[in-house]
């Protein structure tokens, strides 16, 4: 890292402001540990010496495509370049073997088409414009010549661009270990249909991020060694199991659930399931579209790509009755029972929600009520069944909801 400058009066500095982060200026004053600075917005300010920064009066006003070579490497430094680059549409940037994606929330196919990815296989790391297909081409190639796996890390605050980044990253390496086209390209494609899966059950709308995957995941890919793809593993860790029951506002629940309220009449029809504002683990933030997607083409692409990972039909039905019983038992009320402490569904329509949930769990309706409203502890002796109160119930159906969800996605 360069050195951090000596700041004297006429030097060019950033200073912290409240709006703009940092904004840059120049020195008008030292006095010991205190620097008066006139910045660009005319403002004059005094702020400790620490906190103001040296600025780089050559600085390039089109930034550096890699922060190695910033005269200055802090935080106001590192921001002003990817500033620079991002208003050229230049959206990353390396440090050294990093590299850094500014999200551009927009699409920009241009930069991930094939033409993009024959420009980088082979290619020097550092000869072409920083890109996630470099970072790939680099692993790619240290595994083929070194015979050592790779690893790449993705990390970010949500709405970074994770998803997209290791999107194209696993794009770019199926690309590079894709077989001819006559020799089938099965696991590839593969590799790729697995993310639409996983986010139609493990992704869901924020506040930040209409598409946020709610759980971390550890993509393996496997090569032979003329590096083509020989297999893949996608492991998932710690689903966000909250969701399922409870949502906040302007958030919605896994995609899963709109996609199947979105199914053709006749599934609907089987599946017993209307429109998502009629069930409660839907209806509590008053969020149910996503501009600019439609869920019942979500829903296809889903069934579309679970055939080419090799889900079955009768395994894709079972899965989607689940993810329907979840809805259905999530409409289970429960009042007070006959019995002090005990309860039971509250009325004919929560008779019908858990009538349903059990035909779709395919299980005995009257054990599903008595697993909600019953809790069984079991002693050295004997087994004591214990009544639930109303509220307690509840918290039974949405313990299984979340249970059931969650084995769902691990499976
Ligand atoms: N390179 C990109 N090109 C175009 N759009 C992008 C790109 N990266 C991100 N986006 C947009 O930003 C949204 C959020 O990105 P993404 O889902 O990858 O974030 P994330 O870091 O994975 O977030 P989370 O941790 O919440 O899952 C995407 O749905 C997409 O609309």
């Amino acid at each position: 890292m360069a050195a951090q400058a000596s700041i004297a009066v006429g030097s060019q500095v950033w200073v912290e402001d409240p709006d703009e982060a940092w904004i840059d200026g120049e020195v008008l004053k030292v006095n010991g540990d205190t620097i008066t600075v006139k910045c660009s917005n005319e403002k004059t300010v005094t702020a400790k010496a620490s906190h103001v920064h040296a600025k780089d009066p050559e600085e390039s006003p089109c930034g550096v495509d890699d922060m190695t070579k910033l005269a200055y490497l802090h935080e106001p430094g590192v921001l002003q370049n990817l500033k620079s680059r991002y208003d050229m549409n230049e959206i990353y940037t390396y440090t050294g073997s990093i590299l850094i994606a500014v999200n551009p929330f927009r699409r920009l196919p241009h930069l991930y088409d094939i033409q993009m990815m024959e420009q980088y296989k082979g290619a020097d790391f550092g000869e072409l414009s920083p890109h996630p297909f470099a970072v790939a081409d680099v692993a790619y190639r240290l595994m083929l010549n070194e015979g050592i796996s790779q690893s790449i890390l993705v990390s970010g605050e949500s709405g970074a661009g994770k998803t997209e980044s290791t999107k194209m990253i696993m794009r770019y390496l199926a690309y590079m270990g894709g077989k001819a086209a006559t020799e089938g390209r099965t696991v590839e494609k593969q590799v790729l249909q697995s993310n639409p899966v996983l986010e139609a059950f493990g992704n869901a709308k924020t506040v930040r991020n209409n598409n946020s995957s709610r759980f971390g995941k550890f993509v393996e890919i496997q090569f032979d060694q003329k590096g083509r793809i020989s297999g893949a593993a996608v492991r998932t860790y710690l689903l966000e199991r909250s969701r399922v029951c409870q949502i906040s506002e302007s958030e919605r629940n896994y995609h899963c659930f709109y996609m199947i309220c979105a199914g053709s009449p006749e599934e609907r029809e089987k599946y017993k399931l209307g429109d998502p504002s009629t069930f409660h683990y839907l209806n509590q933030s008053n969020c149910y579209k996503i501009d600019g997607l439609d869920e019942s083409k979500e829903y296809l692409e889903t069934r579309k790509a679970m055939d080419i990972i090799g889900i079955s039909s009768e395994e894709q039905e079972a899965i989607f009755r689940i993810v329907a019983a979840i809805l259905h038992l999530g409409n289970v009320e429960f009042a007070e029972g006959d019995d002090v402490d005990s309860s039971k569904p509250k009325n004919e329509k929560s008779m019908f929600h858990l009538r349903t949930a059990a035909e779709l769990f395919m299980c005995d309706e009257k054990a599903l009520e008595d697993s909600l409203c019953k809790r069984i502890i079991v002693t050295r002796d004997e087994n004591i069944v214990k009544t639930l109160d109303a509220e307690a119930a509840k918290g039974s159906r949405d313990a299984l909801a979340k249970t059931v969800y969650s084995r769902l996605f691990d499976w």
